[in-house]
């Protein structure tokens, strides 16, 4: 039964490893990453002179002079465990913080102690874990959550109540003198602990505006450590959420957070432009699990802020680690990671297209802003299509150690191509027939354009394979179809 290893395939019978698939491993052969006279943003090479023409070329000066030094509230404890699919017992949960410790995210966000007597118990666990990051539990603007949360053992407590019409009338029923005298009063309460407070909003951007920064400003004069604004249903779009921070970040002097769901797709660029307009803390989960289509991606997050420097961010952050959380919690919710997930999606770094590929043996800046080495991963040119180029099929002739000349490996790629108009070709095929076509070189039984020639080369060459196959009872082996 042929196996389709394209990534238009069913989800079930997608390879969830680039390894997989039909490609060739490189380390970009001929120069790997270069560093040009002028570092990219992104710290690849750019020409000088096309910076010059281009003011819009992103510099990596350009992200430090916006983004000051900013901490990532990772919440797939929290908002995570409201992903319809989650359950986390506490050996899991306990495996998720350890990760996330590693790997370097400054805060954790825990459920609610008071959702139930495990959630209590699984968050005293994790406090007492000793994990560099600061544990915070996420509780209701209520003192009878206040007083259970600030028993656990957590470094601070995430406090939210929804102030938008919608939330006042449909959730709690409270007007803003109730909302902002209960949260003076939960927010002096768990101040008067010695821990850290934050105070959100939910349904911030839903929100009266004049609602949204009175309450702000109040609990920012009685010290609060940060303000929250939370994009509950997803509906901001960047600009949106630029001025929202910017009108808040003149407001306050406190730390500004920001959680925004992924209902439209935007939670990444929101995010992005969240620390351009002055926020301190991102709410990120685990592959974005979360209500409904969950949050800001931790690995998207990160994807975006490492285009923007990459310096700063594998300086920050134990990047090679982020595949291992990702499978983690993929399996703990049992999904599969997407297969056009940034960084650890299987095609992540799987270049295709013959103009791609030479490009990308040259130089993997010229189609590539991360670098997979960053992450522990591996970059594949994929070939045995019909879009395969001569400079690709050149890449594997080396790595087999063949030695044919240009015009011999353009004869072989027309072959190739011949061969992918009815089907994909595997690997192996591949192997088969660089390696027939090398043998049939060598002998003098071939040269360059003689098409019946290597088909009777190939033909042969496949009876005495299917020859092999039957004396050892081998299965024929499976091979990659379009
Ligand atoms: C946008 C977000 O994701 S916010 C975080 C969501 N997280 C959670 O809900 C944690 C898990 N939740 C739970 O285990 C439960 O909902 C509990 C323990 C918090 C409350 O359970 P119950 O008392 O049975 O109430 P229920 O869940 O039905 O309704 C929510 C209650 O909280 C009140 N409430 C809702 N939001 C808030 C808030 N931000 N601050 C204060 N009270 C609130 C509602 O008025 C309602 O109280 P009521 O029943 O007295 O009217
Ligand atoms: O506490 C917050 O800031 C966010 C709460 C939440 O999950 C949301 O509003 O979607
Ligand atoms: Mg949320």
């Amino acid at each position: 039964m042929p196996q389709c290893t394209c990534p238009h395939t069913k989800a079930d019978s997608l390879p969830t490893d680039p390894s997989q698939m039909v490609s060739v491993e490189i380390n970009g052969k001929r120069n790997g990453h270069t560093n040009g006279t002028t570092n990219g943003a992104n710290g690849h090479s750019t020409p000088r002179d096309q910076q010059r023409r281009n003011p819009y070329a992103p510099r990596a000066s350009d992200f430090l002079s916006n983004i000051s030094n900013f901490s990532i509230i990772e919440s797939t404890l929290r908002e995570g465990e409201q992903f319809a699919n989650a359950f986390f017992d506490t050996k899991t949960k306990i495996a998720i913080a350890k990760a996330l410790d590693a790997f370097g995210v400054e805060y954790i966000e825990l459920t609610s102690p008071a959702a139930s007597e495990q959630s209590r118990a699984d968050c005293e666990a994790i406090c007492k874990l000793g994990l560099k990051a600061k544990i915070l539990t996420h509780i209701r603007c209520h003192m009878d959550d206040a007083r259970i949360a600030v028993e656990t053992g957590v470094d601070g407590v995430d406090v939210v109540i929804g102030t938008s019409s919608f939330l006042r009338e449909f959730s709690h029923g409270k007007d803003m003198t109730y909302i902002t005298k209960t949260a003076i009063e939960v927010i002096n309460f768990v101040k008067s602990k010695g821990i850290e407070v934050r105070f959100s909003s939910e349904d911030s951007f839903r929100s009266d505006l004049v609602d949204l920064l009175s309450i702000y400003q109040t609990v920012d004069k009685i010290g609060v450590n940060r303000v929250g604004i939370a994009d509950t249903v997803g509906c901001a779009n960047p600009r949106q959420v630029y001025d929202l921070v910017r009108t808040l970040r003149g407001v306050v002097g406190c730390d500004i957070e920001i959680h925004l769901h992924n209902d439209t797709g935007m939670a990444i660029a929101n995010a992005y432009t969240a620390l351009e307009a002055g926020a301190t803390h991102i709410d990120t989960s685990v592959l974005g699990i979360g209500e409904r289509v969950g949050i800001t991606p931790l690995g998207g997050l990160v994807a975006c802020l490492y285009a923007a420097n990459p310096e700063y961010v594998k300086a920050k952050y134990n990047l090679p680690m982020l595949r291992e959380i990702e499978n983690l919690v993929a399996e703990a919710v049992e999904v599969n990671i997407p297969f056009m997930n940034p960084i650890t999606g299987y095609c992540a770094f799987t270049h295709k297209a013959g103009i791609h590929a030479k490009a990308i043996l040259n130089n993997p800046s010229t189609y590539e802003i991360l670098k997979p080495e960053d992450f522990g991963l591996t970059r594949y040119v994929s070939i045995g299509h019909r879009l395969t180029g001569w400079n690709a099929v050149k890449s594997r002739v080396e790595q087999l150690g063949l030695k044919l000349t240009d015009d011999e490996i353009k004869d072989a790629t027309a072959k190739i191509k011949e061969l992918a108009d009815v089907r994909t070709q595997s690997m192996d095929d591949v192997d088969s027939l660089l390696r027939v076509y090398h043998s049939g070189i060598q002998s003098g039984e071939l040269e360059v354009g003689q098409k019946e020639a290597l088909d009777r080369l190939l033909k042969a060459h496949r009876e005495s394979q299917l020859g092999d196959n039957e004396s050892a009872s081998a299965p024929v082996p499976v091979v990659a179809a379009a």
